[in-house]
């Protein structure tokens, strides 16, 4: 049977070829302290010749050399023993922060997103940062501070071996009063835990969302929340503090009180002559000697037992389950793309756990029921369907940040589980929404599309995706740092950036998860022509929001509660889809009342009848009618029958 490893052990498992130092360092730790007892048998040695008339000067000067020296070798060794400690401390840290983001990148989204951004900071840098000192201090000097009472106790066993037992008088109550202080400390540690990642969370949520709190004029309300998860944190420390308080003071002062047994007792064999009078003298600094170590112990435990709790902790995030892949790269040909049967839960990516004990809740949370979808290679595919019916949630199973509870997802005929996650990445561009600049230059954050690039190569993909002129007006051009930049940035602007990192990528599947917002007539047309440099001749899937942008797509997928409702060209739509009718007259009058003057087809509609279309008050039954008839995705029929709209590339037709 395979032995549980212990938690330092793999707390040390992250120190790569450095665990070997860890030993030294405590090797070393022990010689120290162990040097550090030397001095007392010198004056010991001195004491005596003083004490049977023996004394010569040489021996008093060789005496304290060699105490000297004794001393020179505890702060050499202590010195080395810390070095050493450090380099393998900081060794661990490391390794278990990229260890921590190594299983943040391969887990599946959604259990990254199970952690606020304050959690996962306060695990990456706070908590990862507490291991430090224990692992670099307590443990090295912890293993010399325990030997040196062990070589105290020795020491005196050997001038009386009733001494030695004395010195142990006060051990069994010390013992029990802090064996009650870990019982008592070791039940918060996990309550302590939550209460100090829930206050971070809480100060990161009100510090990003500091713009909104300020709109809705709500600062009250959250600091309300901020403050009281600081308040809670002090309230259950000061408690935890007050409920061991008693017990470990008492162990604290019972712990080191050795002299309380060795002083009467070596007095009282030196009064009849069991021991001379210099030997009940060294048995009285021995027993000194012991107090600063066992003090120092009883804190190093109480750190140790907090580090233990730490590092379990810690093991939930290092053991995060990753998406399975195979490691030999698939062997892909063509980049069309087959979704079949797809069924997808959030949270039911665990299927043993949820779906594969009750296919009852899989259903229940399911937000896809049986997608099957076809984009042939080098077409333009638009998904469109009411807010919430899963277009992003077919996104983003194609570029695999989750898996499907049931079905299959190919691209080329290949299962995308079935290549190794970088191979999927070669193939797949995703240009979200949210679009993040790194806190790098512009022409870096520009670059990451393709890290081999020249400086001619990024310009040249920000002018294809029509970045050049703003780059060019900010002070430091393509220098100018992203998180300045970006504060000035427009969205349309940040997001023609991340499609600039794409066209530099040049991957045969783009996925386009387009801006919600209206953007400025100007901007929009922009954004379109960098799209359409980026789409060209790749096999292209939008999310779409403004129709417009989508209306020559060479199919059209109208998404509904999670199933296909139909699919076509937007002539076939608009004849056999009211849905997509409702949808297109809704996005054409929004676009008239929005922008009056750039009105493109139909009457421009009233805001009174736009906002009966948005609040869905019309024709329920007719939508019901429509979901029920037609549950099957329409036969593609060939492109632009009625002749209205011009043959086009994919790519080419976005705009
Ligand atoms: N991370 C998540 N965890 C749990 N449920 C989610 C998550 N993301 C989306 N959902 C749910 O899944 C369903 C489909 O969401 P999805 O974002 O795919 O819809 P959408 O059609 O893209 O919507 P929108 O047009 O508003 O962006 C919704 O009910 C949504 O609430």
């Amino acid at each position: 049977m395979k032995r549980k490893e212990s938690w330092i052990g793999s707390l040390l498992g992250y120190a790569g070829g450095q665990k070997g130092k860890f030993l030294g360092s405590i090797l070393l730790s022990v010689i120290s302290v162990t040097a550090g007892l030397v001095p007392y048998y010198c004056l010991y040695r001195v004491i005596a010749q003083f004490a049977d008339g023996t004394v010569q000067r040489s021996n008093i000067w060789m005496w304290c050399g060699a105490a000297l020296a004794a001393y020179a070798v505890k702060a050499l060794f202590f010195g080395l023993s810390t070095g050493l400690s450090h380099h393998v401390a900081y060794h661990v840290l490391a390794g278990l922060r990229l260890q921590v983001a190594d299983r943040f990148l391969h887990a599946p989204l959604g259990e990254v997103q199970r952690h606020s951004i304050g959690e996962i900071k306060n695990i990456i840098v706070d908590k990862i940062e507490q291991i430090e000192p224990p692992l670099a201090h307590v443990v090295p000097e912890g293993a010399g501070h325990l030997a040196l009472p062990i070589v105290s106790l020795l020491a005196l066993a050997s001038v009386d071996i009733r001494i030695a037992l004395a010195s142990l008088v006060t051990l069994p109550a010390a013992l029990i009063c802090m064996i009650l202080t870990f019982r008592i400390s070791g039940k918060n540690f996990e309550k302590y835990n939550q209460s100090n990642a829930y206050m971070n969370s809480a100060i990161v949520e009100y510090i990003e969302g500091i713009e909104v709190i300020r709109t809705f004029g709500r600062a009250g309300v959250s600091y309300e929340k901020y403050a009281g998860a600081i308040r809670d944190y002090r309230t259950f420390v000061v408690r935890w503090m007050s409920s061991t308080w008693v017990t470990m003071k008492l162990a604290f002062a019972l712990f080191p009180s050795t002299l309380l047994g060795t002083l009467p007792v070596s007095l009282y064999l030196a009064s009849r002559g069991a021991i001379t009078a210099p030997q009940a003298a060294l048995a009285v600094m021995l027993s000194m000697s012991m107090v600063t170590s066992l003090a120092k112990l009883e804190v190093f435990s109480n750190e140790i037992q907090q580090m233990k709790a730490t590092v379990e902790e810690l093991q939930q995030y290092l053991t995060m389950p990753a998406l399975p892949e195979p490691e030999k790269r698939a062997d892909v040909q063509k980049y069309d793309i087959q979704m079949k049967d797809v069924h997808f839960s959030y949270g039911g990516n665990m299927q043993e756990r949820e779906c594969g004990r009750s296919t009852q809740k899989c259903e229940e949370n399911e937000v896809l029921h049986g997608i099957n979808l076809d984009l042939p290679q080098g077409s333009f595919t638009a998904l469109v369907g009411p807010s919430g019916s899963g277009k992003s949630t077919v996104a983003r199973l194609l570029a695999r940040f989750w898996d499907p509870d049931k079905g299959q997802i190919l691209i080329g005929g290949v299962d995308i589980r079935d290549m190794p996650l970088s191979q999927l990445s070669e193939y797949v561009s995703f240009v979200t929404q949210d679009n993040y600049l790194f806190r790098c230059s512009l022409l870096e954050n520009i670059r990451m599309g393709n890290p081999q690039a020249t400086d001619e190569q990024v310009k040249e993909a920000a002018r294809a995706a029509q970045c050049e002129e703003f780059i060019r007006k900010l002070p430091q051009g393509y220098d100018t740092p992203a998180g300045e930049a970006g504060k000035r940035l427009s969205g349309g602007e940040k997001q023609r950036i991340a499609i600039a990192r794409m066209i530099l990528k040049d991957a045969p599947v783009v996925i386009l998860d387009e801006a919600t917002a209206f953007t400025d007539p100007e901007n929009e047309d922009k954004i379109q022509q960098s799209i359409a440099r980026l789409a060209k001749g790749k096999t292209l899937l939008v999310i779409a929001h403004r129709l417009s942008t989508i209306r020559q797509a060479d199919n059209i997928v109208v998404l509904e509660n999670g199933n296909i409702l139909a699919q076509g060209t937007q002539e076939e739509l608009l004849k056999t889809c009211p849905l997509y009718r409702d949808m297109w007259e809704a996005h054409i009058g929004a676009k008239e009342w929005a922008v009056p003057a750039s009105a493109e087809n139909g009457q421009a509609k009233s805001p009174d009848k736009q906002m009966k279309k948005h609040s869905g008050e019309q024709k329920p039954e007719k939508q019901m009618k429509n979901r029920s008839g037609e549950q099957k995705p329409v036969k593609q029929t060939k492109r632009n029958s009625g002749g209205q709209m011009p043959e086009k590339r994919a790519g080419e037709n976005y705009v």
